[in-house]
């Protein structure tokens, strides 16, 4: 839902930020590789600390590279074969780190074995969930279906709570109880929305292979 109505706005708004970079000779996929530096930095280094205003900071500062990096490409004419397998593949290592950092997070001082479960069961379903769609496309099919809870959610609700959450330790009452909330959110729409991926490419392949019987071997 996201990706379908706030792209156009964020476009708009980072499109002048995009024609600036590349008027100083930044590169697209120099923009993909230090975002997600970025992001796997702030989630690594502040998120198994429990400091998740600080570590929201800084991955917001740099998760919306991903949004300026194809903005560039498109503007410069240059949109590759090899920019979007960048850009995929890194947003799989950016999303491991954030969801990773929660899960070490509970592991360590945060001390709950069932919330680093959870935390586990985000990183992995949202990995699923990316993949069906990838694999689905790869053999020829269309995967008309993006689904409950796609990247651009599972970041919002997870991020959006953390840094509310990291308001706990400047003396925000009640606010550390919104991260758990999130992760349950996201874990449970990411697993709603495997399914519903799920169902849509057995429905689509046994349609092509109805149409086409013995074609996915040449695949
Ligand atoms: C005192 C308060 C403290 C709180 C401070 C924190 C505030 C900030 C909190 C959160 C900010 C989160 C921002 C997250 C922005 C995410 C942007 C982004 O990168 O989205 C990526 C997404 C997809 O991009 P791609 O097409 O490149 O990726 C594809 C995707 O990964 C596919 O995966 P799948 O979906 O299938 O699982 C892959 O299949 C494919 O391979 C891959 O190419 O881009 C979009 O969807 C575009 C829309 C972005 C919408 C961003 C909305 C941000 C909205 C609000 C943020 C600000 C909220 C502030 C709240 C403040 C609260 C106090
Ligand atoms: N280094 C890059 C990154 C992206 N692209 C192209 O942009 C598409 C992704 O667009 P986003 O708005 O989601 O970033 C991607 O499929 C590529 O076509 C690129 O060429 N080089
Ligand atoms: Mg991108
Ligand atoms: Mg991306």
């Amino acid at each position: 839902m996201l990706n379908k109505y706030a792209r156009a706005f964020f476009t708009r708004v980072l499109t002048p930020f995009a024609a600036f970079l590349l008027r100083r000779g930044v590169s697209p996929d120099a923009v993909t590789l230090i975002g997600t530096a970025g992001v796997m930095a702030g989630a690594l280094v502040f998120f198994p600390r429990g400091e998740f205003f600080w570590g929201t900071i800084v991955i917001t500062l740099f998760v919306f590279s991903d949004l300026v990096d194809g903005n560039m490409a498109r503007q410069a004419g240059i949109s590759s074969r090899w920019g979007a397998f960048l850009d995929s593949t890194l947003d799989r290592v950016a999303d491991g780190a954030i969801f990773g950092g929660f899960a070490l997070w509970y592991a360590g001082r945060g001390d709950d074995n069932v919330l680093c479960a959870v935390s586990i069961f985000c990183l992995a379903s949202g990995q699923v969930v990316s993949y069906t769609k990838a694999r689905g496309e790869s053999i020829g099919l269309p995967v008309a279906v993006n689904g409950l809870v796609e990247r651009a959610e599972r970041l919002v609700i997870s991020l959006v709570a953390a840094g509310l959450a990291g308001l706990h330790a400047f003396g925000v009452p009640g606010v550390d109880v919104l991260l758990p909330i999130a992760l349950w959110i996201v874990a449970v729409g990411s697993a709603v929305t495997l399914g519903q991926r799920v169902v849509t490419v057995r429905r689509e392949a046994a349609e092509a292979d109805a149409a086409a019987p013995g074609s996915e071997a040449a695949s």
